[in-house]
């Protein structure tokens, strides 16, 4: 290698497999050498790769290149022969660390001549697997379950990533994904190749080999180049904040028309990011554990899913017009309707519970309902009226999602009254009101009249209390019958007012 390098004035490159066999020869440039894309060789269920890299230098060691490689594809280690005239001087190895040694994740050995390695590197290799199992075992319990770093890449301010960061969090949690850490990097400019840089990229490869992460969830929504630029460097799955909602929505939607609206919007998100390799593809539609259009559909090209998605839509439509008449009858019986409507996680369906004296779903979790109910409501002054729970608002709401629910919200527009409900022990409440309605604006229904209602008033302390009482609206706490009062007494003015009565 050493006498080849010299003539050709290149680097030269082996990837050897543990058994001895060369994977492939590399001819590199003067100082560089670019190892090529290793989708088709698999870990072969251990932490590392399997692959070693060995190449040649004109330089006097291991540079920053090699470690990122290292760490990006798992390999086993990476050794790199130093010359003189032409001869080899010394192999300089590095392998990856199961625990940091020094802050560093990777260990540096005594550069030796080649001559004079007495190391077994098979032995070395199989010590330092072991190792990685001891220290993280992969435990039965982990099975089936993705465990994931969030990534949040973006221009905006710090404060506004942290916040938008804790959302993914209680996304990630609410798609049963485990959560093992969050890298949030800020740049001035996002490339629209690479969303990260190579550091980065780096530093997380090493943190996910660490913690034992097949998965990373980018708070942005990723372009298929961008989503590309990551998977052809590392073996981890790629998925962004809109995939994450719509596999959350996937798994929950019960009713028929919610599960043919949810399929309509990841085959919609999906089919632009098709890609010619049915390696990034199969991870761009993996989704969370196997759920959505997974898997079975991995050969379904383009053309079926065009057809799958008119089908759908002739189906929705179906679905769509019995709701019609379902509604209609209802219209004819002049029922006045309240709708609630809010951010996720607000209390809209607490609310409803309380005030119908019903059970529905309620929980601490982004996302508990999804189909849309309605009940029956008697008014303290003798008025009855139908109270209806819709699926909640969130920040950045895939476009797609907005669309495929767009039947849904249209029962908004039947609404005499929409009752926004406000989680204010949240202290992003603002920013969320402001987010739905904006929304509410979107779908012009900004023309039917909307009484703001402040929840969870019982978890805020008594300053911060009589701000909130202060405002336009009415304070309540949907867990409390007895602070619904001036609720009814509002609801019911405007309603009447709406009414003209
Ligand atoms: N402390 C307190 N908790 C509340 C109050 N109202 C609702 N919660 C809690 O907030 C969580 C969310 O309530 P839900 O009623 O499921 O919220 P939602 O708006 O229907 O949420 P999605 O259906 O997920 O959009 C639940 O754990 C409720 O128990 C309240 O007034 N006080
Ligand atoms: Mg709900």
């Amino acid at each position: 290698m050493a006498a080849l390098s010299t003539e050709l004035n290149r680097q030269i490159g082996l990837l050897i497999h543990r058994s001895g066999q060369v994977e492939s020869v590399i001819v590199g440039d003067y100082d560089r050498i670019v190892i090529p894309v290793l989708s088709h060789v698999r870990t072969a269920g251990g932490r590392l790769r399997g692959l070693r890299l060995v190449h040649t230098s004109f330089g006097s060691g291991l540079i920053d290149e090699d470690i990122m490689d290292m760490a990006c594809l798992r390999l086993d280690l990476v050794s790199v022969l130093t010359m003189e005239d032409g001869l080899p001087e010394f192999l300089h190895t590095a392998h990856l660390a199961p625990v940091p040694v020094a802050g560093r994740d990777w260990i540096l050995l005594d550069s030796v001549h080649p001559a004079r390695q007495t190391l077994s590197c098979r032995d070395l290799i199989e010590a330092l697997e072991d190792e990685f199992v001891r220290v993280r075992p992969v435990r039965e319990v982990d099975q089936g379950q993705d465990r994931a770093i969030l990534v949040s890449v973006t221009t905006g301010s710090r404060a506004g990533a942290d916040d938008s960061m804790a959302e993914l969090r209680e996304l990630a949690r609410a798609a049963g994904v485990v959560v093992l850490d969050q890298v949030i990097q800020r740049r001035r400019k996002i490339h629209p190749r690479f969303i990260l840089g190579r550091g980065k990229l780096m530093e997380i490869m090493l943190l996910s080999l660490r913690l034992g992460a097949n998965l990373l969830i980018f708070d942005q929504e990723l372009s298929p180049s961008q989503i590309r630029s990551v998977t052809d460097h590392t073996d981890l799955r790629v998925i962004d904040r809109t995939q994450l909602i719509l596999d959350i929505f996937a798994s929950r939607a019960r009713s028929r028309e919610g599960k043919l609206q949810i399929e309509m919007a990841q085959l919609k998100y999906m089919l632009p990011r098709l890609s010619t390799r049915d390696d990034a593809l199969s991870r761009l539609t993996g989704g969370i554990g196997a759920r959505g259009p997974g898997e079975t559909r991995l050969e379904i090209d383009r053309r079926r899913i065009n057809d799958r998605i008119a089908r759908l839509a002739r189906e929705l439509k179906k679905v769509g017009q019995e709701r019609f008449h379902r509604r209609s009858r209802r219209r004819k019986r002049d029922v006045p309707v309240i709708s609630l409507v809010g951010y996720t996680n607000a209390g809209k369906s607490t609310l409803l519970n309380t005030l119908t004296r019903s059970d529905i779903q309620a929980e601490d979790m982004l996302f508990a309902t999804l189909d849309p109910t309605s009940r029956r409501l008697r008014f303290p002054q003798d008025m009855e009226v139908i109270i209806t729970d819709t699926v909640g608002f969130i920040r950045n709401l895939p476009a797609e999602l907005l669309k495929a629910f767009e039947s849904t919200l249209e029962e908004l527009f039947e609404a005499n009254l929409l009752v926004h409900v406000i989680d204010v022990a949240n202290p992003a409440w603002r920013e969320q009101a402001e987010v739905v309605e904006q929304l509410l604006r979107r779908l012009d229904l900004d023309r039917i009249p909307l009484l703001r209602v402040y929840n969870k008033m019982d978890l805020l302390d008594p300053q911060t209390r009589a701000q909130v009482e202060r405002m336009e609206g009415v304070a309540i706490s949907a867990l409390d019958r007895s602070t619904l009062r001036e609720f009814f007494v509002q609801a019911q003015a405007m309603l009447q007012r709406e009414l003209g009565g």
